[in-house]
């Protein structure tokens, strides 16, 4: 099955977190799945966190950040009953807010669970509700304001 971020663009593939176009990257993928969104990531173990055993949050914040996105295009592409890579033009959000709320310390060595639900799409703009968990346990969670890219002419 092709992740969301499969169908991004060659031009806006190169995403640290999740583009399939940056050799150095954590190359995030993310599906769609009915109501929800999930991806799946093991942090290597340089991803410390302050103290042993634990993700580094900055870690933690770019894996919402980068499933946020690719959340929001999916169910953006659905509101228009497209499919991704129909052809059409390529609908793609960037971030415009992200609030992260660290619930409890994430472990390491762990394969983390990252889900997203919509909770309103209007206009360009779209708000998206996400959680990490690790071991059945919800970690972190965060609520992000995507905001459909647009070019510049
Ligand atoms: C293109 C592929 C990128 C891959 C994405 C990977 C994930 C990322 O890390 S993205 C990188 C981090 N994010 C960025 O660099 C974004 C930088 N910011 C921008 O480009 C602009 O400020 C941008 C696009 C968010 C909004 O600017 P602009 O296109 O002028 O839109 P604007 O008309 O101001 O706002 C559109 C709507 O979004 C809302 N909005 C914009 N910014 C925010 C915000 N920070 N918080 C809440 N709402 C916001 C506005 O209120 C408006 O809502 P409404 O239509 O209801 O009035």
């Amino acid at each position: 099955m092709q992740a969301i971020q499969d169908h991004y663009p060659a031009e806006f593939s190169h995403c640290y977190g999740c583009g399939p176009a940056n050799p150095h990257g954590f190359h995030l993928k993310s599906y769609i799945d009915g109501e929800r969104t999930h991806a799946r990531f093991t942090p290597a173990s340089m991803y410390s966190g302050g103290y042993p055993g634990n993700v580094y949050g900055g870690m933690l914040a770019s894996l919402l950040d980068c499933h946020g996105t690719a959340s929001a295009a999916a169910f953006a592409y659905r509101a228009q009953s497209r499919v991704m890579g129909d052809g059409g033009p390529p609908i793609r959000f960037v971030t415009g807010s992200l609030k992260v709320d660290y619930r409890r310390p994430t472990p390491l060595g762990v394969e983390l669970l990252i889900e997203g639900t919509l909770c309103s799409l209007e206009g360009r703009k779209a708000v998206i509700d996400l959680t990490l968990s690790a071991g059945g346990e919800v970690c972190v969670t965060g609520v992000m304001v995507a905001v459909q890219f647009v070019a510049k002419a």
